[in-house]
């Protein structure tokens, strides 16, 4: 039986996964959660006989007592749990050594989980994006073994599905697809007034908040870009974002043959846990395929990058320093959590974003640890909300 620790379960990306994990092959090992939602983590750990969970905030009495009541309510008795709080509880269930660990949380207080899990030895099933933007060369130097992080993120696990398709050399470019977002075909001058509510009507994906407004802006694609050149080892450059609405290719490898392969399934994000869970084999009947029978268009069309800069800022940060990306991260959970407050205008995100990576003095790779990155990102987060007025 292979043994999991899911980070972030009661979340969109957590939630699936126990879906996935309910159709068995799994011994659910360890949760760890925010706590903000005790009754939901409450009943993952009845549900699923969890020995072990973990909580940012909150007290252990707090979740055993919610355990208890939900072990009461199914008439069942209450399982013993074992109860770690704090920041650092999620890292240490993540190194505790299961055969895989799944990174669902969101943003970057999963670095330390990440690379807690990878040198650990786990398999790390990775959909918190966030930790390797960030921590960019140390993710990757903390790896045991190549193949050792499995995406979770669909375009990327689309592109590591592609790329069992030629060796590396054969590799010509990554074209990483984009929804558009909620906002597509839009103007600047439209989106002055847009509220969080709208930005968070996603047209293809049902997802948590701040990855959703991500993106309307398209940092979430920016991040997806340093994403694949981290996993992948190729360059910015050679990495394409093309718009396309449909979310159905969930992105593409062009070859030096001039071959281009793609991955398409209906936008499900329990294929590519299902996948990630059970790489390299391929689960049975993760989703249901695409329909041949009926007729559909597939459309693509270039990014309105004056309008939606994530991408741009991305590629800048990923130019200037080992550093940047980090900053751009770290500013940007900061706007998006006054946006969706209601403290920050959608515009003013970017806007932030971009002035941020101006000012910001970069540290050179090779001066690249976790004292560096913290301190860029407290720099970033506290320059961010001055910008914001919310400090
Ligand atoms: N949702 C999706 O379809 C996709 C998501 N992703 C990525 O996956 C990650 C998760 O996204 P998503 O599931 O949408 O996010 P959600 O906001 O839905 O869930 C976040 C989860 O993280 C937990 N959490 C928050 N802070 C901590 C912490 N300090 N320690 C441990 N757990 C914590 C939350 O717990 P609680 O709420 O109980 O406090 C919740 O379970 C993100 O990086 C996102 O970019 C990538 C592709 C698709
Ligand atoms: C499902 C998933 O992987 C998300 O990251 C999704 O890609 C977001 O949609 P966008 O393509 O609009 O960024
Ligand atoms: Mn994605």
């Amino acid at each position: 039986m292979t043994t999991l620790t899911l980070l972030g379960s009661t979340g969109s990306i957590g939630t699936q996964a126990l879906e996935v994990v309910s159709r068995g092959g799994y011994e659910v090992a360890a949760l760890a959660a925010g706590g903000a939602n005790l009754r939901l983590l409450a009943e993952q750990v009845v549900d699923h006989e969890v020995p072990l969970v973990a909580v940012s905030r909150g007290s252990a009495a707090d979740v055993r007592d919610a355990v208890a009541a939900v072990a009461a309510d199914r008439g069942v008795p209450a399982p013993p749990v074992e109860v770690l709080v704090g920041e650092g509880a999620a890292a240490e269930l993540a190194g505790a050594g299961s055969d895989v660990v799944l990174n669902g949380v969101t943003g970057s207080v999963g670095l330390e989980p990440t690379l807690a899990a990878l040198r650990a030895g786990s398999s790390l099933a990775l959909a918190n994006k966030e930790s390797l933007v960030v921590g960019g060369a140390l993710v990757r130097a903390a790896r045991q073994r190549p193949d050792q992080i499995v995406p979770v993120d669909s375009e990327h696990s689309a592109m590591a599905q592609a790329l069992r398709s030629g060796t590396h050399a054969e590799v010509a470019r990554l074209v990483l697809t984009a929804s558009g977002g909620p906002f597509r075909g839009k103007r600047r001058e439209e989106l002055t007034g847009v509220t969080a509510a709208e930005a968070l009507a996603h047209p293809t994906w049902a997802m948590g908040p701040v990855v959703t407004v991500n993106s309307a802006t398209l940092v979430n694609k920016g991040l997806e870009l340093i994403e694949a050149h981290l996993l992948f080892d190729v360059a910015v450059e050679d990495i394409t974002v093309v718009v396309h609405p449909q979310s159905v290719v969930h992105s593409m490898v062009e070859f030096v043959d001039g071959s281009t392969i793609a991955q398409a399934s209906p936008p499900d994000m329990r294929l590519p846990i299902a996948l990630a869970l059970s790489w390299p084999a391929r689960p049975q009947r993760a989703v249901a395929a695409c329909r041949w029978d009926e007729a559909t268009s597939w459309t693509f069309e270039p990014l309105d990058e004056d309008t939606f800069r994530g991408v741009r800022l991305a590629r800048q940060a990923a130019a200037a320093s080992a550093t940047h990306p980090a900053v751009l991260n770290a500013a940007n959970e900061e706007c998006v959590a006054a946006f969706l407050d209601g403290r920050l205008s959608f515009l003013a995100i970017t806007d932030i974003l971009e002035q941020v990576l101006a000012e910001h003095e970069g540290v050179p790779a090779a001066s690249l640890d976790l004292a560096t990155v913290h301190a860029a990102e407290a720099w970033a987060r506290h320059r961010a909300r001055e910008l914001a007025g919310t400090r």
